[in-house]
């Protein structure tokens, strides 16, 4: 059938809704940026219930590490992100010239003018993801001792991927446990991950399947990386249906690096081999979505078993209501 197609102007189209955006200005508080929110005490509430959850589920003798929003550099570059992702990457700046310079700059910044051009690079990048900075530390303690080594970290993160899309931030937080040891230590630990994520995942009462996936390689080389990844089944994610089926997000991720930071920076394992790495990271943010998208912006009408796990306080019984409560 023909359907006549009426001229819109740009001004009087309709504008595409992403089936998340209802969840904006509940959760969110804009700051000028796509992909960059202040966020709602509701909305925090949630990230810090979810972070204790998964919290409860760290095994016994895992180190734990906080990291801050930047890190080294050198570290980074080291690491290879350049080869993979240089398109996400940011890098801190700054004005690093004489006192002259500087007050240039900031003229020029008076006068209508661009300062920016008088930027140059610093020792320090915005961390792309939580784990990088902890194998630099594990390998100045020397060879690992037998079983590996195993860590809880987590940072603000950062990717030059601005969207107007809920899930996809330029700054999200993300908690990583990773496993640094022998080819098998990390084989059995991301097994063992991938089985207590679902559990965590149908506790939360979400949606999901998990597949192998690739991360988003730059370039027409990064395709052929990509492909490679698949095939050594490298990468698993935990994907929720937010949007529709055909294109789930990933909520969780699983990854198993082989060798390449064992061999980066030198890390032997109990045997004297290049140490194996793999990390299981927890989207907090997409997590958290996740969560109002599937059981809605009001928390008391959240499923019991789900509330009981973020230790919400029980539902008041209906009789007991009374008029005012929260
Ligand atoms: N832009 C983003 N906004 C919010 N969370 C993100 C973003 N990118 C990644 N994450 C979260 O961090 C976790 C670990 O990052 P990872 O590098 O595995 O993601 P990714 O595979 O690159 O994600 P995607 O394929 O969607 O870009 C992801 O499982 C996801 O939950
Ligand atoms: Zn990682």
């Amino acid at each position: 059938m023909n359907v006549a197609v009426l001229p819109t102007s740009p001004d009087t189209a309709p504008q595409a809704v992403d089936p998340l955006d209802h969840l904006t200005d509940v959760l969110f508080h804009r700051m000028g940026s796509d992909g960059v929110y202040a966020r709602t005490a509701l909305y925090e509430d949630v990230v810090e219930r979810l972070a204790a959850l998964i919290t409860r589920h760290r095994e016994a003798g895992t180190e734990v590490m906080r990291f801050p929003p930047v890190m080294s550099r050198a570290q980074l570059e080291k690491s290879g992100y350049l080869k993979s992702f240089p398109n996400l990457l940011g890098c801190v700046c700054g004005l690093h010239g004489t006192e002259r310079e500087i007050n240039a700059a900031v003229s020029r910044f008076d006068a209508g003018g661009d300062w920016t051009t008088s930027l140059s690079p610093a020792d320090l990048v915005l961390s792309p993801a939580a784990c990088y900075p902890v194998y630099p530390i594990a390998a100045s303690r020397g060879q690992l001792p037998k079983g590996g080594l195993r860590f809880d970290v987590a940072a603000d993160c950062f990717r030059r991927e601005p969207s107007r899309h809920l899930d996809r931030l330029q700054s999200f937080r993300m908690r990583e446990y990773v496993c640094i040891g022998s080819p098998d230590d990390v084989a059995d630990f991301r097994e063992r991950w991938m089985v207590r994520a679902q559990a965590i995942a149908h506790d939360l009462g979400l949606t999901f399947r998990v597949d192998y996936a690739s991360d988003p390689f730059f370039g027409r080389v990064g395709q052929m990386k990509a492909v490679s990844q698949k095939q050594q089944q490298l990468k698993f994610e935990l994907l929720i249906p937010l949007r529709s089926e055909e294109q789930p997000t990933a909520c969780m991720s699983f990854n198993y690096h082989r060798e390449h930071f064992g061999t980066t920076w030198g890390i032997q394992d109990a045997n004297g081999e290049p140490a194996h790495t793999g990390c299981v990271a927890f989207g907090m943010d997409r997590l958290a979505v996740a969560m109002f998208h599937t059981h809605g912006v009001d928390l008391s009408v959240w499923p019991a078993k789900v509330r009981d796990i973020l230790g919400l306080s029980p539902h008041v019984a209906t009789d007991a209501h009374v008029e005012g409560w929260r």
